[in-house]
């Protein structure tokens, strides 16, 4: 289950800054696209208008065919900060997250515990925050996001916070669980790599107000330096 999300004409703005300068992008239901820009340039901003948590001050965003008025359980959101209640169990940091759907508490638990073993953490669906490495929370917060079945995934940064191990596994998680469901996943991060590992397709934004300076297909199980090089020159050239 996929959406396409479009972003027209959007501009944002915190204030009287303006942070997001009338920017245009299409990502097709089933993508994978990864957001690459130095700090502050509007990556969290962009995730956040699709969210729904953010307004536009110009253009729109739409996901299939409705305009994003809000969040909605359509488009699941990862964060760095897994952001778990400490007095709820992996298990019941699911279910709770899907009370918003209205879904009776047998169908909560089912799907939590689905999502759990999804993310290969059937063993640990009893276990609190505060018993299990962050690898480990993070992979709750993924559950929680999926057991809603969305049909568009967002993260910020989601892997930023873990250790460079945990961090490639979560990466591989992350592809197998993307190439199981079809969900389209916007993936903000800084990390070249993490970009290139990951996504069929890098936009780099930079400059202020942040625009898109760069958009690349990346070839399947590319390790292309060419293309990093490039990617890695428009980085630096904001
Ligand atoms: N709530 C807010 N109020 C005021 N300014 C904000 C707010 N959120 C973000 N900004 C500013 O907007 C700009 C873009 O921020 P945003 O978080 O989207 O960037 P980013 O590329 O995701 O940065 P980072 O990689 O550091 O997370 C920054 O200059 C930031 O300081």
């Amino acid at each position: 289950m996929s959406l396409e999300v479009r972003l027209e004409g959007l501009s944002a703005h915190y204030g009287d800054t303006r942070v997001l300068d009338r920017t245009d992008l299409r990502l097709p239901a089933g993508s994978f696209t990864a957001l690459l820009g130095p700090s502050g340039c509007g990556k969290s901003t962009v995730l956040n208008l699709v969210a729904g948590f953010v307004r536009a001050s110009e253009g729109r965003v739409t996901a299939g065919s409705a305009p994003v008025r809000g969040p909605g359980p359509e488009r699941g959101v990862v964060f760095q900060h897994y952001a778990l209640f400490p007095w709820r169990t992996a298990r019941g940091n699911v279910e709770f997250a899907l009370k918003r759907l209205g879904l009776p508490r047998p169908e909560r638990r089912r799907r939590a515990l689905a999502a759990l073993a999804e993310v290969g953490l059937a063993d640990g669906a009893e276990k609190y925050p505060a018993q299990l490495s962050g690898g480990m929370q993070q992979r709750v917060a993924l559950a929680r996001a999926l057991a809603a079945e969305p049909e568009v995934l967002l993260m910020d940064e989601p892997f930023g916070a873990l250790d460079a191990l945990t961090r490639t596994r979560m990466q591989h998680l992350l592809r197998t669980l993307w190439q199981r469901r079809g969900t389209t996943v916007l993936f903000v991060t800084h990390d070249i790599d993490e970009a290139l590992a990951l996504a069929e397709r890098v936009i780099v934004l930079g400059g202020t107000p942040g625009r898109i300076l760069a958009d690349h297909t990346v070839p399947a199980g590319s390790g292309d330096p060419d293309l990093r090089a490039l990617i890695a020159h428009h980085l630096g050239s904001d």
